[in-house]
């Protein structure tokens, strides 16, 4: 396949609120490691195989950039694209909105946007490049795996309302990849719409562009709950030790600001 210039956009700006240590301690899922590597990194590591990504844009809660570069340390010393961080939204919606507004603001000749969760690390290379494939038939594109269990809408009191019919249930993963500029226009409508959206596939349909579906992987999993990290908890002490003497995050912070830099006087092609 002839790869189409591409931007990623990866969401970690979000509260965790099912994550229990983001509730109580303010620990983000995303700046956690798995085997030797924090989440958000391994959420970014396979998209630099896929050729022709022109630049990394992720999201970060307010007050979080520092860390944010923390969690990046790894793929500050060995990427040669562009990374940016931007200031998430009060949902996922509106920090891919803004994470939008910055990448229209680069002069990159994108052709298309992969827009992908920093909790989903088990990324692989071969289900980008699906989805992308995917995106160059139909203009939009996102994994899916068929739902297992039987599927039911519930009220607020938790008692069973509906049955939903299986049959052509899916399970919708990330990334989804869309036709750049009409994601960042369908965006544009969504936010001066008052509607709230799920992801990027729906306000990709709403805006009346296709989005077809390719086989998604069982191992492209959300890290959703404490239980999904090993070590969860002796990790959080050493991130708030690590917090505290603010040592690292200073480190990061200057590599960060660096790689920026040069990112930046890249594209002003000094
Ligand atoms: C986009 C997504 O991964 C599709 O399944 C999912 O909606 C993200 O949910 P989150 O609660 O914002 O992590």
């Amino acid at each position: 396949m002839a790869f189409p210039k591409h931007a990623v956009i990866v969401t970690a700006a979000g509260s965790s609120e099912r994550f229990n240590a983001s509730k109580e301690l303010g620990v983000k899922k995303e700046y956690l490691s798995i085997d030797g590597h924090t989440v958000l990194y391994r959420s970014i590591a396979p998209f630099l195989q896929v050729p022709n990504c022109v630049a990394i844009l992720v999201t970060y809660p307010e007050g979080m950039e520092d860390q944010c570069a923390v969690a990046l340390e790894d793929l500050l010393h060995q990427n040669f694209v562009p990374l940016i961080l931007v200031k998430g939204g009060k949902n996922r919606q509106e920090s891919v909105y803004e994470a939008l507004k910055f990448l229209s603001t680069m002069a990159l000749d994108t052709e298309f946007v992969a827009i992908h969760d920093g909790a989903r690390c088990f990324v692989s290379p071969e289900l980008i490049i699906r989805t992308l494939a995917t995106a160059k038939v139909f203009k939009g594109a996102a994994p899916a795996l068929p739902a297992t269990d039987a599927l039911k809408i519930i009220d607020d009191n938790g008692m069973l309302t509906h049955h939903i019919e299986r049959t052509h249930a899916v399970g919708v993963q990330t990334p989804q990849i869309f036709k750049y500029p009409e994601i960042w226009e369908a965006h544009q409508q969504a936010h001066s719409s008052e509607s709230a959206y799920s992801d990027d596939t729906q306000i990709f349909t709403d805006f009346g562009l296709p989005v077809g579906i390719c086989e998604g992987e069982r191992e492209n999993q959300k890290i959703t709950y404490l239980e999904d990290i090993p070590d969860a908890e002796t990790q959080i002490a050493q991130y708030l030790k690590n917090l505290e003497e603010g040592k690292r995050s200073a480190k990061a912070a200057k590599l960060l600001h660096q790689a920026m830099d040069e990112a930046k006087r890249e594209q002003e092609g000094i």
